[in-house]
């Protein structure tokens, strides 16, 4: 199971993060309580060991800044959040990094990882970064095909169910794993990722 721990702002989480044994770290590009800068991403990101994916999120950004930012960063992935048609991750492809396009899952339905041409599809609640869950069951009968995430109010305890319900190739975090918004917890990473391998074993 691919989990990402998304949010983190200090050398202190992305160490955790990295010792807890995550493959993906995200770094919030955009308004929220998370944000950082890209100068402040590029920082972040050198503190991040090779084979661990380094992502910037983004939402409703333009295209341009996207590119500015992401480059700036130095990351290796874009996540979008956002309203963005199939031009758009076809227009960032020469970025040369990995492409991932998050999308509510109430409008998910019947959604492959690819249908815009990205290379990972992450299925969020509606409001992204808010710690809210949603009904992981809704797809049971017809999850995504290929490599999507799920996400949206996971935290240590409910991760293990929300992984049976959903089947998921992987999950990404930030509110379950904070002791106060934008604060990250390093015992709550660490749990998270413990609870989501002993998921995998069951
Ligand atoms: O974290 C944010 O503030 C954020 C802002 C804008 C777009 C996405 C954001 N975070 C993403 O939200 C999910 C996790 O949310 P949760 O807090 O665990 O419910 C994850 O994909 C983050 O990348």
């Amino acid at each position: 199971m691919f989990v990402k721990i998304c949010g983190l702002s200090t050398t202190q989480d992305v160490e955790a993060a990295v010792r807890a044994g995550a493959d993906a770290i995200g770094f919030v590009l955009t308004a929220s309580p998370r944000r950082v800068s890209p100068e402040q991403a590029r920082r972040l990101v050198a503190a991040v060991p090779e084979g661990v994916l380094t992502v910037a999120v983004f939402r409703d950004e333009p295209l341009d800044q996207v590119r500015r930012d992401a480059r700036e960063a130095g990351v290796g992935a874009v996540q979008l959040h956002g309203e963005h048609p199939a031009s758009a991750f076809a227009e960032l492809r020469d970025l040369g990094l990995t492409l991932v396009r998050a999308t509510s899952a109430a409008s998910a339905a019947g959604a492959s990882c690819g249908d815009f041409g990205e290379d990972l599809l992450l299925l969020d609640s509606p409001v992204p970064g808010s710690g809210e869950s949603w009904d992981w069951s809704a797809l049971g009968e017809a999850p995504p095909a290929g490599r999507w995430m799920l996400a949206g109010g996971l935290a240590p305890a409910n991760v293990a169910e929300a992984v049976a319900l959903a089947r998921p190739w992987g999950v990404d975090v930030s509110s379950g794993v904070e002791v106060r918004r934008g604060v990250k917890s390093p015992e709550l990473i660490a749990e998270f990722l413990r609870e989501v391998r002993a998921a995998g074993r069951g």
